[in-house]
Order: C-alpha cells, then sequence, then structure tokens
C-alpha cells in the first residue's frame, strides 16, 4: 500500500493553485470537477505521491462542512490499493467503520471508498483503486 494523495481542503483552488505552484515550484497536472462530492480537485505530482486540493461547490458539500468547522487545511490520506472491494472486506472485519457500502467513482480515475475518522485515530482515510480497462 502507498500514499495515493493528500486531500486538502481549500476555499478557492485557483487561489490553492498559484500558492501550491509558488511552494512546489511544479503546476498543477489536473484539474477535474467531482459533482457526486460536489468538489472541483486539482492535483499536482509530488514525488510517488500526489496533492489533492479540494474546493466546495456546494455548501453541502463536504469540504464546506469541512472549512465551516475547522477551516482550511490538510483533510484526509488516500492509500491506493488493488482490490478495493477485498481492503473493504478486510477492514469491515477489523471493526472499521466504512463510510460507503460500495466504492464510488472518485477523482483522477479511480474507485474510491472512506474510513470513518472515528475508526482512524482522527484521520479521513480514503482508500483508492485505479480503474483499469
Ligand atoms: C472527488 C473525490 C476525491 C477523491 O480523492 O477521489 C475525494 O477525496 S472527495 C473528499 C470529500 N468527500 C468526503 O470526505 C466523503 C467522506 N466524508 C464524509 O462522509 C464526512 O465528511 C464525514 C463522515 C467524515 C464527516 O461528516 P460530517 O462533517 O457531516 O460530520 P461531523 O462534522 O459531525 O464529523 C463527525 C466527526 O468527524 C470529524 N471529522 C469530520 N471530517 C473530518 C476529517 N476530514 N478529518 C478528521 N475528522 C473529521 C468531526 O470533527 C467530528 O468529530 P467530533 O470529535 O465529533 O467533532
Ligand atoms: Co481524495
Amino acid at each position: 500500500m502507498q500514499v495515493e494523495h493528500i486531500g486538502i481542503a481549500v476555499k478557492n483552488c485557483n487561489d490553492a493553485n498559484h500558492l501550491f505552484e509558488n511552494l512546489l515550484g511544479i503546476a498543477p497536472y489536473k484539474a477535474e470537477k467531482v459533482e457526486s462530492e460536489a468538489v472541483n480537485t486539482s492535483f499536482f505530482h509530488v514525488g510517488n505521491t500526489k496533492i489533492e486540493l479540494l474546493e466546495a461547490t456546494s455548501e453541502n458539500s463536504a469540504i464546506a462542512k469541512f472549512i465551516e468547522k475547522r477551516g482550511e487545511g490538510i483533510h484526509h490520506i488516500a492509500f491506493e490499493v488493488e482490490d478495493i472491494y477485498a481492503e473493504m472486506e478486510r477492514l469491515k472485519s477489523q471493526g472499521f467503520q466504512l463510510l460507503n457500502e460500495a466504492p464510488k467513482r472518485g477523482a483522477d480515475n479511480k474507485l474510491v471508498c472512506f474510513v470513518h475518522p472515528k475508526s482512524a485515530n482522527g484521520v479521513l482515510v480514503e482508500l483508492c483503486q485505479e480503474i483499469r480497462g
């Protein structure tokens, strides 16, 4: 398993893109809107992992609620897995609380699911599997 990306909640992707471009010295490689999560995302390659900037597109978005409550900042850590179905079963059998019954389509051509922060020492964990074919 490796860290696929670190999700950072931001108020405005354009502003955050400029800041991270200055910080990292590289431009984002992708911008993607994900309606199902009510977010705009922007991705930077950093070594063999990524930064995912997330801007809410609706006040009901998880990102909007997070920023309202905690301000901008690190939102989640995503791990890449080979078989998200098997990993979900494994985590469920170990008593982790999953936030979705089945994987859903995320950004950057991935199937994703989430583990409740309460099950992971206060960290929102995302599992990602590349959508193959
Ligand atoms: C576009 C897809 C993209 C991808 O990579 O493919 C994404 O990453 S999408 C990312 C945005 N989507 C999600 O985060 C979906 C999963 N998240 C959720 O279902 C909710 O945000 C949830 C359940 C984590 C929190 O829900 P809600 O905000 O309605 O509940 P509370 O505010 O009451 O929070 C409950 C409890 O959890 C703590 N909390 C909330 N968010 C986080 C967080 N990001 N990291 C750590 N802890 C978090 C919150 O503080 C509450 O704790 P308490 O001690 O009761 O205050
Ligand atoms: Co993510």
